[in-house]
C-alpha cells in the first residue's frame, strides 16, 4: 500500500524536474512555476483552514509581506545572498503571522473572517502608502536572483522553486503527521478537550498561524523573483478569496488537494481569457459530469435527483459558452458557480471526492493501521500502560467553600469536596445540581468566584486547563468531546502529546528523537486502546464509532495523560447494559493502578457498586456525604434525589 504514494511522488518529481527541459517554452515554465509558488502558500493555508479549522482572509496580505520583504531587501541590500533574503522574508512574515493569530485567540467564525480580512486590507494600504520603503503604487522591479555568485536563468530559477516546493511539501507533510499536526487537528475537533489533554489551544493556534505565515513568506519572496515586479494591487481581496477557493476545491487536509487547487486558480483566469479554449473545457466538463453521474446512479451511489442539478448546470454552462463572445466579464460569476458546485457536491474537495470514489484512505487511517500492526507491549494491561499513582496519605483534592456564580445563579454554593487518594469518589445529585460545574471548576474550564481548590497540596485556582491536565487531572465529558475526524489511535495519541520533547527540526528531519518518541507513543496508545477493548477499532475515525465505544475511547484518551486523578462525567450515559458491565470492570481496573477517580453518574447501581464514598449535591449545595450505604439511607438524599431516581427506575 505504501508503494503507491511513493510511485506517484517519484513520477511527479521526475515530471517537475524534466518539465523545463522537455517544454522549452518560457510561458509554460512560468505557469508551472506560479502553480508551484501558490502551492507552497496553500500548504500553509491548509494548516490554518483545513487542520485547525480557523478562517483566514489575511493570507494575500501575508503573501504580499513575503514579496515585499524580499523586494525591499534585494533593492536596498543587493549583496545579500538570495537564501538569506528568503530566510528574512520567511521570518518577517512569520512574525506578522503571530500578529494575525492574536484575533484568532479571541474570536472565531465570521468575526475572525472579518478581522483577518481587515488585516489583509491594512497590509495592502500600508504597502501602498509606505513609498520610502515600497515605492508605493509604482511597485518594485527586480531581476532574477543570484545563487552562490551565479546569476540564475529562467530555467534554473524554476528548479530552485521546484526544490523548495518539494522541501515545503515534505516538511509540512511531516509536521502534519506528527504530534504537532495532531495538536492542530485536535483544536478543530474540540478546543475544550484539547486544553483538557494538555494541548494548549492558545499555543497551537499561534504555532499554526506562524508556520502558515512562514510558508506564505517563502511563497511571496519566490513570487517577487518569479514575476520580477511587485505592486500593491496584486495582494488584494480577490487573491485571498482565490486562495480559499483553492483549498475548498482541491480538498482540505491533503497536499495533493493544495497542488490541484493551485493549478486550478492559476489556470482558471487564463482559461477565462480564451473563449475558444473555455468552450472546449466546458464541453469536456459537462461530458465528464454526465458520464460520471450516470455511472454513480447505475452503481446506486447516487440518485437522478441529486445528479440532475450539476448535470443541467454544466450542460447549460457549455451551451451558454457558445453564445458568449467574451467570457472575461463573467469571471466572478463563474468562480461563484464553481464554488457552489464544489461546496454542495464535493464537500471534501476534488481530491477527497476522488479518494472516496476510488476507495483510497487518507494517511490518518493508514497511520493508525500501521501502528495497530505493532506488537502489543507485553501485558498490554500493565502498570506501564496506565501508570501508577504514588501513594500518599493527604487528600488528593481539597476544594473548600467553592462558590461558582453565573449572574444571579449559584451553580455551586459554599461546596467542600475532599477526595482521598486511591478512592472512587461518587458525585451525585439531581439534574442541574452543579456536578458538571464542579468538574469544570476542577479542570480550569471555570474559575470559581470564591473558594480554594488544591490538588496535591498546590492551589490550582486560576491555572489554565492545559496546565491542570499536565499536573495530573484528566477527564471525560458528559457530551462526548472526541476529535471526530481523527482515528481512535490518533485521539489517544493527542492525550500522549505531553510525552514528546521533539521540536520542529526533529519532526521536519525525522531525527532519532522524534522517531523514538513516535514509536513509543504509538505502542502506548495501542496498549491503552487494548485496555478499554478498542484495539480492533484503532484505525476507525472517532465519529464513526458507536456511542458506547466513543465513551470508552474518551477514557483511553484521558488515561494517556498518565493522570493521578480521573474525572468521569456520566460515563454510563447512553450505554447498553453489557457496555455498562464492561465499564464497571474498566473503572475498577483503573483504580487498581492507584488512580483516584471522581465519578458523576445517574446510574445508581454503578455508583453503589464501585464508589467508596459519595457526595450528594442539590441546588449547588452539598446535602450529604458518606459511604454509598449511608447516603442511600439518608432521608434528605432520598427526598431530593434518590426517591425520584427509584421511581424512575421502577417506571422502566
Ligand atoms: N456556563 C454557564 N452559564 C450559566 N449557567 C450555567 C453554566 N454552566 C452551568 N450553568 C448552570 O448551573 C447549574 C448547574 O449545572 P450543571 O451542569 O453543573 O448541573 P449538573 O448537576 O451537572 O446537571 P446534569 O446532571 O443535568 O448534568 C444549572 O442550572 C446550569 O444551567
Amino acid at each position: 500500500m505504501k508503494s503507491r504514494p511513493l510511485l506517484f511522488a517519484a513520477i511527479g518529481l521526475a515530471l517537475l524536474v524534466l518539465f523545463p527541459v522537455v517544454v522549452d517554452n518560457a510561458y509554460y515554465i512560468h505557469l508551472v512555476e506560479t502553480i508551484s509558488i501558490y502551492a507552497i502558500l496553500l500548504f500553509g493555508l491548509d494548516i490554518v483552514v483545513g487542520y485547525t479549522g480557523q478562517v483566514s482572509l489575511g493570507h494575500a496580505g501575508l503573501f504580499g509581506i513575503g514579496a515585499y520583504a524580499c523586494g525591499v531587501m534585494i533593492t536596498n541590500f543587493p549583496a545579500t545572498p538570495f537564501l538569506v533574503v528568503t530566510a528574512i522574508a520567511i521570518a518577517v512574515t512569520a512574525l506578522f503571522g503571530a500578529v494575525l493569530a492574536l484575533p484568532a485567540l479571541r474570536v472565531t467564525g465570521p468575526y475572525l473572517a472579518m478581522v483577518t480580512l481587515a488585516f489583509g486590507t491594512i497590509i495592502q494600504i500600508l504597502i501602498n502608502e509606505m513609498d520610502f520603503l515600497t515605492n508605493g503604487p509604482m511597485g518594485i522591479t527586480l531581476t532574477k536572483p543570484q545563487l552562490v555568485g551565479h546569476q540564475l536563468s529562467e530555467r534554473e530559477f524554476f528548479w530552485v522553486v521546484a526544490f523548495l516546493l518539494v522541501a515545503a511539501l515534505l516538511v509540512v507533510h511531516r509536521i502534519l503527521r506528527s504530534h504537532l499536526g495532531r495538536a492542530f487537528e485536535a483544536l478543530r475537533g474540540s478546543p475544550v478537550a484539547s486544553d483538557c489533554m494538555g494541548v494548549s489551544v492558545y499555543r497551537y493556534k499561534v504555532y499554526a498561524f506562524v508556520v502558515s505565515a512562514g510558508l506564505a513568506g517563502l511563497a511571496g519572496s519566490l513570487y517577487a523573483c518569479s514575476e520580477q515586479y511587485i505592486s500593491p494591487n496584486t495582494y488584494n481581496f480577490e487573491l485571498t478569496v482565490l486562495f480559499l477557493l483553492a483549498i475548498i476545491m482541491g480538498g482540505r487536509k491533503t497536499r495533493s488537494g493544495a497542488l490541484l487547487g493551485a493549478a486550478i486558480i492559476v489556470m482558471l483566469p487564463k482559461l477565462l481569457d480564451d473563449i475558444v479554449l473555455f468552450r472546449y473545457v466546458a464541453c469536456t466538463f459537462a461530458a465528464l459530469v454526465l458520464v460520471g453521474g450516470g455511472i454513480f446512479v447505475a452503481k446506486g451511489k447516487s440518485t437522478w435527483q441529486r445528479v440532475a442539478v450539476p448535470a443541467v448546470g454544466t450542460v447549460a454552462l457549455a451551451a451558454v459558452s457558445f453564445k458568449l463572445e467574451n467570457i472575461g466579464d463573467w469571471r466572478l460569476a463563474i468562480f461563484g458557480l464553481i464554488t457552489l458546485l464544489v461546496v454542495y457536491y464535493l464537500q471534501d474537495g476534488i481530491v477527497g471526492f476522488a479518494r472516496q470514489t476510488l476507495g483510497w484512505h487518507g494517511h490518518g487511517a493508514s497511520d493508525a493501521l500501521a501502528a495497530a500492526a505493532l506488537p502489543a507491549p507485553a501485558g498490554a494491561v500493565s502498570t506501564s500502560v496506565v501508570g501508577t499513582a504514588t501513594p500518599a496519605t493527604q487528600d488528593l483534592v481539597a476544594a473548600d467553600k467553592v462558590l461558582m456564580q453565573f449572574g444571579g445563579l449559584k451553580a455551586l454554593n459554599d461546596v467542600d469536596l475532599h477526595v482521598s487518594r486511591g478512592t472512587i469518589h461518587g458525585l451525585i445529585g439531581p439534574n442541574g445540581s452543579g456536578k458538571s460545574t464542579m468538574m469544570n471548576v476542577l479542570t480550569g474550564i471555570y474559575v470559581p468566584t470564591e473558594g480554594a481548590i488544591a490538588f496535591k497540596g498546590q492551589s490550582i485556582v486560576g491555572r489554565t486547563s492545559a496546565r491542570i491536565a499536565l499536573a495530573g487531572i484528566a477527564r471525560t465529558f458528559q457530551n462526548v468531546q472526541l476529535f471526530g475526524e481523527m482515528t481512535a489511535l490518533q485521539n489517544v495519541l493527542v492525550g500522549l502529546h505531553h510525552t514528546y520533547r521533539s521540536n520542529l527540526l526533529d519532526v521536519a528531519l525525522h531525527l532519532p528523537r522524534f522517531v523514538r518518541e513516535e514509536r513509543t507513543a504509538s505502542a502506548r496508545a495501542y496498549a491503552l486502546l487494548k485496555f478499554v477493548g478498542l484495539e480492533s477499532l484503532a484505525g476507525e475515525e472517532a465519529r464513526n464509532l458507536p456511542y458506547g465505544k466513543q465513551r470508552l475511547l474518551e477514557i483511553a484518551r484521558a488515561l494517556a495523560l498518565n493522570p493521578e486523578l480521573l474525572l468521569l462525567d456520566e460515563p454510563a450515559a447512553g450505554l447498553t447494559a453489557p457496555d455498562i458491565k464492561d465499564l464497571v470492570v474498566i473503572i475498577r481496573k483503573i483504580r487498581e493502578h492507584g488512580i483516584t477517580l471522581v465519578l458523576i453518574e445517574h446510574h445508581m447501581d454503578v455508583v453503589m457498586s464501585v464508589c467508596d464514598i459519595v457526595t450528594v449535591l442539590d441546588f449547588g449545595q452539598k446535602i450529604a456525604e458518606g459511604t454509598p450505604a449511608a447516603v442511600q439511607a439518608n432521608p434528605q438524599v432520598i427526598k431530593a434525589y434518590l426517591g425520584g431516581e427509584l421511581d424512575a427506575s421502577a417506571a422502566h
